[in-house]
């Protein structure tokens, strides 16, 4: 399970929230809600371990981050708003870094999954900006880890890459996996929960 424990957030002198505290349980889907500005990157930076909150705390399996760490990072699979690929390589020589110890014919099925097969030998930066959110987003059809975080998942996505991509939380969620993601768009999934954050004035 994962703990955020009374976390406060401050940027450029703004409380961005505080005192926020929620958990994330095998099989649940939670969603950051928010304008733009809210916080939302920012939290889920926290929730990952990738920067500090001014104050609270990050707990995983009932232990703060500083001494769970490793195993945190073991469980964790981190997608943040920018694709996070090699861009002079290509989709599966990308995949191949991911997941270097893995069969390789699970790649390809990670990239037929994202609709990259065909493409796979295209360095990625000749690739689409979808094109490249999708061979990032192929790393959800690799992962064993227990809870995705995921910024912006379906930026830059076409219709039927969102069902597919959708399918796939929903799977992950329904095998006991935890998923927190923001997103602007609608997601066509029941029992999400939703945490919204709103400004607050120092
Ligand atoms: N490292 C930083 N230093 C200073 N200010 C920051 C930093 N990171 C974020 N901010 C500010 O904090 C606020 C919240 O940013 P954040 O990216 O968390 O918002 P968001 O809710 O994810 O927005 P969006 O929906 O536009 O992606 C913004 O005003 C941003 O300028």
């Amino acid at each position: 399970m994962l703990d955020a424990i009374n976390l406060t957030c401050v940027r450029d002198d703004r409380v961005l929230f505080s005192e926020l505290s929620f958990n994330v349980r095998p099989g649940e889907m939670v969603q950051i809600a928010g304008k733009n500005g809210a916080g939302k990157t920012s939290l889920l930076r926290i929730l990952a371990g990738l920067a500090q909150a001014e104050e609270g705390e990050v707990k995983w399996q009932g232990e703060g981050l500083s001494r769970a760490r490793y195993q945190y990072h073991q469980n964790l699979l981190w997608l943040g708003h920018q694709p996070g690929i090699k861009t002079v390589l290509t989709a599966f020589e990308n995949l191949s870094f991911y997941h270097a110890h893995g069969a390789e014919s699970l790649r390809w099925q990670a990239l037929t999954e994202v609709g990259l097969l065909g493409f796979e030998d295209v360095p990625v930066n000749q690739l689409s900006a979808g094109q490249q959110r999708r061979v990032a987003l192929a790393r959800l059809w690799l992962s064993t880890h227990k809870l995705w975080i995921l910024d912006e998942p379906f930026t830059a996505i076409d219709v039927a890459g969102v069902e597919k991509l959708t399918r796939q939380l929903r799977h992950h969620t329904e095998n006991g996996g935890m998923v927190v993601l923001t997103t602007h768009q609608p997601l066509a999934v029941d029992n999400v929960r939703q945490i919204h954050l709103q400004e607050k004035r120092t």
